[in-house]
């Protein structure tokens, strides 16, 4: 049987998944020591097993090496595979260098979570200039859509729903949710000039003043674009729209400066927070039973002196 081991913060969600899927849940000690450095110790037996660490990586520096040290200790430890369930991927925005200088940070991170899994399960990075996690990623890599379960909970909760993208990015999805719920989309034009400052652009919405728009988007974080874009509406005479996000991130106050204009804010628990309404728990649950759901894993072997070779994919 799976066995599901969450890094702190992630107990919640871990436990949810493995009631959906019916798998062992496991237990991790963590700690720092007086000078700061971390302690990592697994309190379940690891020898064969498939492991599943499961941390959703929002905010990732403070925590990222002990998640590093869990990984290495499971794999020490003989499971026979170490996967990463990360419901929340980061590092996937700094995709290119927009400055001279600049780290491209989405590509050391997937190089250290490459370098420590077998494999990675998340769910609807935030792919904007890379294809796919393929181009990323040196692991085989699952990527999970929320689409469907946005979709069913729009349709039971939200009658005479407007689904609206709050930019030409999210098009093909904004699509999708709304197809499955059977109401119109529109999409709207963002124009992004700084890590806090963006502008939307609305076409005349006059027609749809009658119904709910539900405002999606793939990630909060400022909360500037769906702040911006809830505010757009309302000018043109729109209900205070319904905002649906994957994944919660808010910083500072961007919830409740989002929640003040809108009629309803709400997420996935791909990361814990107060707006966590829809579960993605059986979605990766049912990911996990399947056993080529993300490729074939790497084969890794330990040398005696302790360097880790791959075989297989990647
Ligand atoms: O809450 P916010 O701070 O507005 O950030 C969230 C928005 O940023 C991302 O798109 P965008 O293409 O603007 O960002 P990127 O350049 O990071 O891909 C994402 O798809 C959201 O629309």
């Amino acid at each position: 049987m799976r066995l599901i081991v969450p890094l702190p913060g992630n107990e919640a969600f871990a436990e949810r998944l493995a009631t959906a899927g019916g798998f062992e849940l496991g237990r991790l000690e963590t700690r720092r020591f007086p000078d700061g450095e971390s302690y990592v110790r697994h309190l379940s037996d690891m020898a064969g097993r498939t492991v599943d660490l499961v941390c959703s990586l929002a905010r990732p520096d403070p925590g990222f090496l002990s998640l590093l040290f869990a990984a290495d200790a499971a794999r020490d430890l003989g499971a026979a595979q170490v996967s990463l369930v990360a419901p929340y991927l980061a590092y996937m925005r700094q995709d290119r260098r927009f400055k001279p200088g600049e780290a491209v940070t989405s590509r050391p991170f997937a190089r250290l979570l490459s370098g420590a899994f077998d494999r990675l399960i998340t769910v609807d990075p935030h792919l904007h200039r890379y294809p796919d996690l393929a181009a990323l990623y040196a692991i085989p890599t699952a990527t999970l859509h929320a689409a469907p379960v946005l979709a069913d909970w729009i349709a039971a909760e939200v009658p005479d729903a407007l689904i609206i993208g709050p930019d030409e990015e999210s098009e093909q999805w904004v699509a999708a949710v709304a197809a499955r719920v059977g109401a119109p989309h529109i999409v709207l034009r963002k124009i992004r000039r700084g890590d806090r400052e963006v502008e939307i652009v609305l076409p005349d919405l006059g027609a749809w003043t009658g119904r709910r728009p539900v405002l999606i988007d793939d990630i909060a974080s400022s909360g500037r674009t769906l702040i911006e874009a809830a505010r757009r509406l309302q000018a043109q005479g729109l209900k205070p729209p319904v905002c649906v996000v994957v994944h919660a991130v808010f910083a500072d106050n961007a919830f409740e400066e989002l929640a003040r204009i809108s009629d309803q804010v709400v997420s996935t628990d791909s990361v814990p927070h107060p707006s966590n309404a829809i579960s993605l728990a059986p979605l990766l649950a049912s990911a996990l039973r399947e056993p080529d759901a993300a490729g074939p894993a790497r084969r890794r072997r330990r040398s005696e002196s302790g360097a880790v070779t791959t075989e297989g994919p990647g």
